[in-house]
């Protein structure tokens, strides 16, 4: 059965936040560690760049010498040297003499700067310029980017692409990052077939829960594993009690309203803490969560939409903070295009399809109708403090890309 009163969405948030886990570390190769979180600080074994390095192809120059020099009246110089990629000069640069560089060599000794090819021709060993340089023109000084010995990264980042460029460049070839989750999702439902059945029985539907919310648990950075079980309370029992034993997180889907076969919720309540069987918001209603073996249970419904819901409402939050990150949803305001009536007392996810100004509606809004999920790119939320809203009003909305990991 439903509790008596329905959680808000928000004491329902806070119920399963006080039953958050973290994840340990484990230390991963570079080639790993993209989209993982660090569980270490990093500090750099090296300066980047490690010397002063020529940003241009050109010539090393002492840029006093250069002073003046123009198409008009131009310079020459004479070249002492030529260095190209991973090759430092032994030579010191003297008045009116220049070194053949190459973009990302070392500064030679005595020169400040480097004037670039196109504003030079080459005659013999000898070079004339036709423009001046600053000092530090073309030159990118020694840790510009990375001082040695400094932090550059603090535990809980998020290592994106250009994270990794950088941890790389302090000399790390290996992180310590919180380990990935592993969710165990139980599928529940007599009625369930595979989408490979080619005629469907009178009774039968196809399981696209196992394909929907395996994804949304990898773009949350976690790995998914399915199982299946019937809506008998003992297999339902068993599933959920050696899933706890094995996996970080539990998700069941089915079983969570108050038919026959619903038995979902009642198995957590018998081996489990249940710490929630119904909250107060559309669609999802039908939403369940306790504690088994120390382990989170989510138990959602059956319903293909409302199992997506209920995913970015509660597991998302769970699972991102299981790996040191937090998750909030990030609202941009747009106008509403309708009128969107809401009851006191029940937070609304409305699918809608926003564009750049507009939130724009979505008709057939059932628990079951995948085709919404697609045809929107966003939810309007709506807090339960909210009766709704009149068209033209702005409302919260929440893209579903900005929820991937
Ligand atoms: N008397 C009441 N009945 C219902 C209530 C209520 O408050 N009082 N709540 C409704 C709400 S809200 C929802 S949501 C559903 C939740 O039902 P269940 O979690 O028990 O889901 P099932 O009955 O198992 O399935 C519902 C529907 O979804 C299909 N389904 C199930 N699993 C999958 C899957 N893996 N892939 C695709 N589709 C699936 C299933 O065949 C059913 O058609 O309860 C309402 N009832
Ligand atoms: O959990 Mo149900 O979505 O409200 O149809």
């Amino acid at each position: 059965m439903f509790l008596s009163k329905l959680d808000s969405l928000k004491e329902a948030s806070s119920k399963i936040e006080q039953h958050q886990k973290i994840m340990s570390s484990e230390v991963v190769s570079l080639g790993e560690a993209h989209k993982r979180v660090l569980a270490e600080g990093i500090k750099s074994f090296h300066d980047s760049p490690p010397f002063d390095k020529s940003a241009m192809d050109g010539f090393a120059v002492r840029a006093e010498d250069t002073f003046g020099a123009s198409k008009s009246a131009p310079k020459t110089f004479k070249i002492v040297d030529s260095i190209g990629a991973g090759v430092a000069s032994n030579k010191t640069i003297g008045p009116n003499e220049a070194i053949v560089i190459a973009t990302g060599s070392p500064i030679p000794e005595g020169a400040n700067a480097v004037i670039m090819k196109e504003y030079t021709e080459t005659v013999g060993d000898e070079v004339i310029l036709s423009s001046q340089v600053t000092p530090g023109e073309n030159v990118s000084p020694k840790a510009e980017d990375i001082k040695k010995g400094s932090v550059i990264l603090s535990p809980k980042t998020f290592i994106r692409y250009q994270e990794l460029g950088l941890i790389a460049s302090a000399g790390y070839s290996e992180v310590e990052v919180y380990k990935k989750p592993r969710v165990k999702i139980i599928i529940t439902g007599n009625e369930l077939v595979d989408p490979t059945k080619e005629e469907l029985g009178p009774a039968q539907i196809i399981n696209s829960n196992q394909y929907s919310i395996s994804a949304m648990v990898h773009d949350s950075g976690a790995v998914a594993e399915v199982g299946r079980a019937h809506d008998t309370f003992d297999e339902v029992k068993e599933a959920i009690l050696k899933a706890t034993e094995e996996y970080d997180v539990v998700i069941t889907t089915g079983g969570t309203a108050i038919s026959k076969g619903d038995v979902v919720l009642d198995v957590i309540d018998e081996i489990g803490d249940m710490l929630l069987h119904g909250v107060s918001i559309r669609p999802g209603k039908a939403f369940g969560c306790g504690v088994v073996n120390d382990t989170m249970v989510f138990a959602f419904s059956g319903q293909p939409v409302a199992a997506m819901g209920q995913f970015d409402m509660f597991a998302r939050r769970y699972l991102f903070r299981m790996q040191g990150r937090d998750f909030e949803f990030d609202i941009v305001k747009k106008e509403s295009e309708l009128k969107i009536p809401s009851q006191l007392g029940r937070t609304d996810f409305i699918r809608t399809y926003s564009d750049e100004s507009h939130a724009r509606h979505i008709l057939n809004r059932g628990s079951g109708v995948i085709r919404s999920m697609v045809d929107a790119n966003s939810y309007i939320i709506i807090d339960e403090n909210d009766e709704g809203y009149q068209k033209g009003d702005m409302v919260d909305v929440v893209f579903f890309d900005s929820m991937i990991w």
